[in-house]
């Protein structure tokens, strides 16, 4: 068989030329203003750094505003709270990313749920959350919904098969597990807990590897013709699902690198562009 690469570089690539086309436009129509993003980072995890500075790279490549706010690893919920409410303020800000994790002693849910819904374009509120999984209008979550939109593009088929999501955290499987749902297929979420994991992965004709544990799903338990998207992304350039023997039996399958993760920062300008059209025209 041969399987399908899902090629989330080259999509993001493409989908950029688009996007600078449509800031440029934006542009002219708004008196020269542009779609920003402020990215947040509290502390100084290196990986998080580099991360928050792909991010704001991908905005200048198409011509979009960035923001960095950088605070200390001493930050305190109530300091970030007020940093992320004086964005929420900030006529020049449409988008609000808070680079996950932040420090343990900072209430990180309380401040994702801090973001005004209209800016929150990385996905991550509650509210955000839940309008998503009812099917309302909300931007969704930047990895799985950029796992969508790589699906989607690629047209692999969702509606009545069986996708089973390896992971259930609030900012990847579980709304992950939503969005396949609200695409109609029918879905199995795994997670740490889970008995016959192998099991419950041989069931499935879509398999998301969500779970952070490097290669932790392996070839075997996943069958022949399956889809295979891998969300992991670990020192090496591996990921959560053990894709080396898998590339010749899958029907499609994400490379790591190169599959989900320019997928995820590909969504999140992509909303604030969105957010941007909103607030500017
Ligand atoms: N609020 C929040 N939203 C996020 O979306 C979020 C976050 N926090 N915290 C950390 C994770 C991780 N993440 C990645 C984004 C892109 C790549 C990516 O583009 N990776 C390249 C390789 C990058 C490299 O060169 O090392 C690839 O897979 O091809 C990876 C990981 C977003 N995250």
């Amino acid at each position: 068989m041969t399987a399908l690469v899902l090629d989330g570089k080259a999509l993001a690539a493409e989908f950029e030329d688009d996007m600078r086309a449509r800031v440029a436009q934006l542009k002219a129509r708004a008196n020269g203003r542009t779609p920003q993003l402020a990215t947040i980072l509290v502390g100084e995890d290196p990986a998080s750094a580099t991360y928050v500075k792909m991010k704001g790279n991908a905005c200048e490549r198409v011509g979009m505003g960035s923001i960095k706010v950088e605070l200390p690893a001493s930050t305190t919920t109530a300091e970030l709270l007020a940093a992320i409410e004086e964005l929420n303020r900030d006529p020049d800000v449409h988008g609000i990313l808070l680079q996950h994790p932040v420090p343990s002693q900072i209430d990180e849910r309380a401040c994702f749920d801090a973001i005004a819904l209209e800016k929150d374009v990385d996905g991550v509120t509650c509210l955000g959350f839940g309008r998503m999984s009812m099917g309302e209008d909300a931007y969704g979550c930047a990895t799985p919904k950029g796992i969508m939109r790589l699906l989607e593009h690629y047209q692999v088929p969702l509606s009545g098969r069986h996708a089973v999501v390896v992971g259930r955290s609030p900012i990847l499987g579980k709304p992950m597990a939503m969005m396949l749902l609200g695409a109609n297929a029918t879905v199995t979420i795994c997670h740490s807990r889970t008995e016959n994991l192998a099991d419950h992965i041989r069931q499935a004709d879509i398999v998301v590897g969500a779970v952070g544990k490097p290669e932790f799903i392996k070839a075997e338990w996943i069958k022949d013709g399956a889809v295979v998207v891998d969300a992991g992304y670990h020192p090496g350039g591996v990921g959560d699902i053990e894709l080396g023997p898998l590339t010749d039996r899958v029907s499609a399958w994400t490379p790591v690198p190169g599959g989900v993760g320019p997928m995820t920062i590909n969504t999140l300008i992509f909303q604030t562009l969105a957010a941007g059209e909103k607030a500017l025209d």
